[in-house]
Parts: structure tokens; sequence; C-alpha cells
């Protein structure tokens, strides 16, 4: 969410508690026609990841969702594995089905530690009908690629 809104990466992060809510306005470009149906400001809610920052929250994270985006850690197998409890919470809150979902795999910049195989996160991202990007929000060659997550969630 910081490199898509803020364009940067944080020097210092702490655990999210509750929500992060960031948003950023962006230029769509198209038909005049699109112009007028499409909303321009993105409102981005990242949600704690450690379950006692999360609990009052849940309800509200669900609620006038348009698109839910799926984090893992391509560095820890455990991430890339717990995937299917946040997908299930998500099914549990009645997020319609047309709501679009994508997988992203972060943290592509550290080659050498990469646990999730591309070709496994694809088998999985296909079988709950997601797109698949894998990116790193910490390296500044990657923040296209970053924002190409969330330009396409706008399109969808
Ligand atoms: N190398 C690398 N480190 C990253 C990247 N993205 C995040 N990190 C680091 O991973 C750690 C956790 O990042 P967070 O953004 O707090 O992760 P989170 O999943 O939002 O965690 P919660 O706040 O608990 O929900 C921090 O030390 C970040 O600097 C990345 O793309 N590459």
């Amino acid at each position: 969410t910081f490199r898509f809104c803020g364009g940067t990466f944080p020097g210092k992060t702490e655990a999210t508690i509750g929500v992060d809510f960031r948003e950023k306005t962006v230029e769509i470009e198209g038909e005049p026609s699109f112009l007028v149906c499409f909303p321009s400001q993105v409102q981005v809610w990242d949600t704690a990841g450690q379950e006692r920052f999360r609990k009052s929250m849940v309800e509200h994270y669900y609620r006038n969702v348009h698109a839910v985006v799926f984090v893992y850690d391509v560095t820890k197998m455990s991430s890339f594995s717990n995937l299917k409890t946040w997908i299930e919470e998500c099914n549990g809150h009645a997020v319609p089905p047309l709501v679009p979902r994508v997988l992203v795999g972060n943290k592509c910049d550290l080659k050498d530690l990469i646990q999730v195989p591309s070709s496994l996160a694809l088998k999985f991202a296909d079988a709950h009908n997601m797109l698949l990007f894998e990116t790193s929000a910490k390296d500044p060659q990657e923040s296209q690629n970053v924002d190409a997550i969330f330009m396409c969630l706008v399109w969808l």
C-alpha cells in the first residue's frame, strides 16, 4: 500500500493495528464515457495480519469491498499455506463472487530465499480464479508492477 499510494518503501515498519488506510487518485485513460463510469479515487485498506490486532475490525474489512488483494511472502511457505484461511474468512463474510480477487507474491527481491515456486502459486491462483502477480514492494524497479496490481483491479 505504501509503495502504491506513497511511491516509496518505508525504511521502518510496524505491525498494522486494526487497519492502515491509504488512498490515491489515479488517472484512468480511456473513452470519455468510461471516465464518467470509473472512479479515480482508490482507497486501500491494509488489514492487520496478526490475529490480536485484527479481531475487532474483521467485520469492517469486508463491508462494501470492491476488490480483494491476498498477499503472501514468497520467502515464507507458511504465508502461502495460510492463504486458504484468509480466503475462507473472505468467503465467510459473503464477499460477492463478482468482486475481483488477486493474489500477490511479495518480496521477490530476495531471490536466494524464495520458497514458493511460481508454478505452485500459479496453480493456486488458477484454482481460485485469481490473477497472480509476483513483485517486490521494496525494489524501486518493481514499482510499476505494484501499480499494475491496483490499476488492473480498477479495470476489473
Ligand atoms: N525484502 C523485502 N522486504 C519487504 C518487502 N515488503 C515488506 N518487507 C518487509 O517485511 C516486513 C513486514 O512488512 P509489513 O508491511 O509490516 O508486513 P504486513 O504483512 O503488512 O504485516 P502486518 O502489519 O502485521 O499486517 C518489514 O520488515 C518490511 O520492511 C519486500 O518487497 N521486500
